[in-house]
């Protein structure tokens, strides 16, 4: 349907992208687009709830809106992932990288909310992640690889586009959150920066 929003969480590892569409799911009920990854789950993840854990044939068997690789694993939102979704609630949230990001935003249009999660020292992303519970090798090998470096900063074509919140204090985030929400839902718009 036309009305029907995703917001597109989208930043580097450890940013809080999952902890925000968790605050959207809880306050605001919005359902998580599940997406599908080749990477091994971690201690604590569920399949069917943080991912749809696929191996390489299997991965192909959906249709995807896009799909990129990361960390040197593939990962990948489908169609019907999006549609079971906003079948439940008109705003639903999926959590991407950049580069799923700039697809979403090109292929979808009004019908996505971008918003860009930074902290204000990178540093700090590599203790967040331990102290998840990341192994220490994963945590290393995710913070050199490409795809990290890349999505610390505001990629270009995001630029003007998406939403940009520095989450280091996360009281100050959820009133943040709110603040876009309502203006969302009520068909306003707030300065991209904040
Ligand atoms: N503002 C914050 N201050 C301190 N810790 C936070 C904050 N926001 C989230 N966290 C914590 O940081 C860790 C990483 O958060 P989260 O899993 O949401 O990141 P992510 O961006 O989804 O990471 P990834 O892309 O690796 O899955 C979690 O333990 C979470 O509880
Ligand atoms: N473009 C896409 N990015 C995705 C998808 N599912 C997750 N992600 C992003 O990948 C990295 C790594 O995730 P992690 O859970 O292994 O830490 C992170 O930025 C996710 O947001 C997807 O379907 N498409």
């Amino acid at each position: 349907m036309k009305d029907n929003k995703v917001f597109v969480i989208t930043g580097a590892t450890g940013v809080g992208k999952t902890t925000i569409a968790r605050y959207l799911q809880e306050n605001y009920q919005m359902p998580r687009v599940i997406t599908h990854t080749t990477r091994s789950p971690r201690d604590r993840e569920k399949a069917g709830i943080a991912y749809y854990f696929e191996d390489d044939v299997s991965f192909e068997r959906n249709h995807y809106l896009e799909r990129v690789q990361y960390a040197g694993a593939q990962y990948g939102s489908s169609y019907e992932g999006l549609e079971r979704a906003w079948e439940k609630n008109p705003y639903i949230t999926i959590v991407l990288d950049t580069a799923g990001a700039i697809t979403y935003a090109r292929e979808l249009g009004d019908q996505v909310v971008i918003i860009f999660v930074t902290v204000t020292h990178s540093d700090t992303l590599i203790d967040r992640v331990t102290v998840r519970g990341d192994d220490s090798a994963a945590v290393e090998r995710r913070v050199s690889s490409p795809e990290f470096l890349r999505d610390i900063t505001l990629p270009t074509p995001l630029d003007g586009v998406a939403y940009e919140l520095v989450n280091d204090d996360w009281s100050k985030t959820k009133i943040k959150l709110d603040l876009l929400v309502n203006d969302i839902m009520n068909g306003r718009s707030l300065p991209k920066k904040n």
